[in-house]
C-alpha cells in the first residue's frame, strides 16, 4: 500500500497532501453514512493523532469535523517538529482553528468527563500501518485509559468510537495487537466501532485480533492506479461449475470417500453427500464390509463399496474414473495410517482431512509422499501437530510455509480460512463483520468442507459457499443442513453471471 502511494505520488499524479486529504475526507463520509444522525447537527468530537500520517489523517478529520461546526479536542501524541510533511501541513492547518493538546494530558482529560459533556465521535489516529514496535510507557497507560473510557461511553452515552485504519496498536499484518505487557496493559486492545481504511483492506482486518477489536469495516477508495498494494487477497466468489452440455456423469468426476468404521459413518456421509451436491458426477463411499448396511439405511445417491484393506482400496483404484479422493472424517488414525500409502501413490486429486492429517503427522515417509494434486485441511489443532515449528508464525504466513514445505494446498481453516496454494497464491476467506458465521463451528462442518473441496476441485471457492451456504441458513445450523444449502448458493452465483454452462 505504501508503495502505491508513492508511485503516485512520485509519478506525480496525486501528492502526499491530495492523498492525506482524501484520506481524512473519506472517513468523515463514512461516519456520516453509518450514522446519518450525526450528520443533522454539530456534535462534539475527541481526535486522538500519532506521530505519523495517521495522525495526520486526524488533523484532517478534526479540521473538517470543525468546517461542519462541531466542538472538536485534539491530543497529540508526539514531538511535531518530526512530523512527516504532509502531516505537518495539516498540523499547522488546524492550529488556524484550533489548539492542541499534549497526549499526557490526556488521561486526567478523561475524569473531567462528566455525564453531560461526553463527546459523540473519539477518532483514534494515533498509528496505523507504520506501527513498527510495542506500545509502552505513557502511551500505553494513555491509550488504556482511552479505552476503558470509550466502552463506558458507548455503553451508557451512545457515542461512537472511529479508527483510522484500524485501532491504534495493532500489527496491520499480523492482527495482533503491538502493547509492551510491562507497561501493565493486558495487551487485548481498544476496540472500534467502525475502522475506515484506505484502497483496500488490510490483513489485521481479517486475521489474529482484527476482527474482535473492529464492529464494522469500511474502505476509502483513493484514487490509487496501480495494482501493487500490499494488500490481503480476499476469496472472489464465481461462478464456475464442471458442467458442460456435452458431459457426463464421469467428466464431472467420479469422487471416492474412504468412511469409517460402524460406530463412525456420519462425517464420510456428510463429506460424500457434499461433494455431490458440490457438481461431483458420481460419489462412492469405500468402508469396511460390516458397516456397509449403515451407509446404505442412509444414502440413496451415494454407491458403496467395500473396503477392508489397502490392497482392496488399491485394486478398487485401478478403475482411472476415480479421479478424486477423500479421506479422512472418521477414517480412524490407524485405518489412515494404513492406507494412506495406497492413497498418494494413486497421484489422484486428494482431499486430506482430520484423521488423515494427524497420520500424517506421525510420519515423514508419508509427508514425503504429498503431491502437488493434494490439498490438506487442517484446523489449528491440527496444523500444530502438523507443523509445530510453524505455530507461532502470524496464520497467513504459516500456512504459506506449510503450503511451499508440502508442495500442495493447504487449507488452514478458522474464522479466516487461509487457502495457501504453492502455485497461484494466497486466499482467505474471511467471515466477519456482515459475513460472520460464528454457527459454522459446530460438528461435522469440516467434514462437509472436505467433501465439498473434492466436490468442486476449488479449495477456496469451495470455502466461499461453504461459509455462504452457513450464512444463508443462519443460526441453528447443523452440519447436515450445510450440503443441501449449497444449491441455492451456486444458483446465485450462477444467476449474476450471464455465461450458461456450455
Ligand atoms: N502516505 C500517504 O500518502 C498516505 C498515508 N495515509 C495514512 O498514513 C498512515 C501511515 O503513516 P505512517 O507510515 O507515517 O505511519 P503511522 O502509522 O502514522 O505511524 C508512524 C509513526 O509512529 C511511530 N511509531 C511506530 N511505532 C511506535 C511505537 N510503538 N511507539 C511510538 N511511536 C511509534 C513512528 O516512529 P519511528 O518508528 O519513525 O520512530 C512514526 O513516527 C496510514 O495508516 C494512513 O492512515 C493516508 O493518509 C493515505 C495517504
Ligand atoms: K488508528
Amino acid at each position: 500500500m505504501r508503495a502505491a502511494e508513492q508511485h503516485e505520488i512520485t509519478a506525480g499524479r496525486q501528492s502526499g497532501a491530495d492523498l492525506m486529504e482524501r484520506a481524512g475526507r473519506g472517513v468523515v463520509d463514512e461516519i456520516f453514512k453509518k450514522w446519518p444522525k450525526l450528520a443533522l447537527s454539530s456534535g462534539t468530537a475527541i481526535v486522538v493523532c500519532g506521530p505519523g500520517n495517521n495522525g495526520g489523517d486526524g488533523l484532517v478529520i478534526a479540521r473538517l469535523l470543525h468546517d461542519r461546526g462541531w466542538d472538536v479536542t485534539v491530543f497529540f501524541y508526539g514531538d511535531s517538529g518530526r512530523l512527516p510533511p504532509d502531516a505537518r501541513l495539516n498540523y499547522d492547518r488546524w492550529l488556524k482553528y484550533g489548539n492542541v493538546r499534549p497526549f499526557a494530558e490526556l488521561k486526567d482529560f478523561l475524569t473531567t468527563i462528566g455525564d453531560h459533556n461526553h463527546p459523540d465521535l473519539w477518532i483514534d489516529a494515533v498509528f496505523g500501518t507504520g506501527l513498527t514496535r510495542p506500545i509502552g510507557g505513557e502511551l500505553a497507560v494513555g491509550l488504556s485509559a482511552l479505552s476503558n473510557w470509550s466502552s463506558d461511553l458507548v455503553s451508557s452515552h451512545g457515542g461512537y468510537v472511529v479508527a483510522v485504519e484500524m485501532p491504534s496498536g495493532l500489527n496491520s499484518d499480523t492482527g495482533d495487537m503491538m502493547i509492551d505487557r510491562s507497561s501493565g496493559d493486558d495487551g487485548s486492545g481498544w476496540y472500534c466501532d467502525l475502522a475506515v481504511t484506505f484502497h483496500a483492506p488490510k490483513r489485521c482486518h481479517f486475521v489474529g485480533q482484527g476482527p474482535d477489536l473492529i464492529d464494522d469495516l469500511a474502505v476509502v477508495d483513493l484514487g490509487i492506479r496501480t495494482n501493487d498494494f500490499d494488500a490481503v487477497r480476499l476469496v472472489r466468489p464465481r461462478a464456475k461449475t464442471n458442467m458442460t452440455t456435452a458431459g457426463h456423469k464421469y467428466t464431472r468426476g467420479h469422487v471416492l470417500v474412504l468412511g469409517g468404521p460402524r460406530h463412525s459413518t456420519g462425517a464420510a456421509r456428510l463429506a460424500a453427500r457434499a461433494a455431490l451436491r458440490s457438481g461431483a458426477g458420481l460419489v462412492t463411499i469405500a468402508a469396511p464390509r460390516d458397516a456397509l448396511d449403515i451407509y446404505a439405511c442412509h444414502e440413496t445417491e451415494v454407491m458403496l463399496r467395500p473396503m477392508d484393506s489397502a490392497q482392496e482400496l488399491q485394486d478398487m483404484l485401478q478403475d482411472a474414473r476415480f479421479d478424486c479422493l477423500c479421506l479422512g472424517p472418521a477414517l480412524g488414525v490407524e485405518t489412515a495410517v494404513a492406507l494412506m500409502p495406497t492413497v498418494l501413490d494413486a497421484d489422484r486429486y486428494t482431499v486430506i482431512d482430520a484423521d488423515a492429517i494427524t497420520a500424517l503427522s506421525r510420519s515423514t515417509d508419508l509427508i514425503g509422499q504429498l503431491h502437488a494434486k493434494c490439498v490438506l485441511t487442517p484446523h489449528s489443532g491440527e496444523f500444530a501437530r502438523l507443523c509445530p515449528d510453524l505455530v507461532s508464525e502470524p496464520k497467513i504466513d504459516a500456512a504459506e510455509a506449510a503450503a511451499q514445505r508440502f508442495g500442495c494446498t493447504v487449507l488452514l481453516k478458522g474464522r479466516d480460512t487461509v487457502i495457501a496454494d504453492p502455485h497461484f497464491g494466497t486466499q482467505l476467506c474471511a467471515s466477519v463483520y456482515e459475513d460472520a458465521a460464528p454457527w459454522l463451528g459446530t460438528a461435522g462442518a469440516g467434514d462437509v468442507l472436505a467433501g465439498m473441496i473434492a466436490g468442486m476441485r476449488d479449495p477456496a471457492q469451495a470455502a466461499w459457499v461453504h461459509a455462504q451456504a452457513a450464512r444463508n441458513f443462519g443460526v441453528g445450523l447443523i452440519a447436515s443442513d450445510l450440503p443441501d444449502t449449497i444449491p441455492a448458493v451456486l444458483q446465485s452465483l450462477w444467476a449474476e453471471t450471464e455465461t450458461p454452462p456450455r
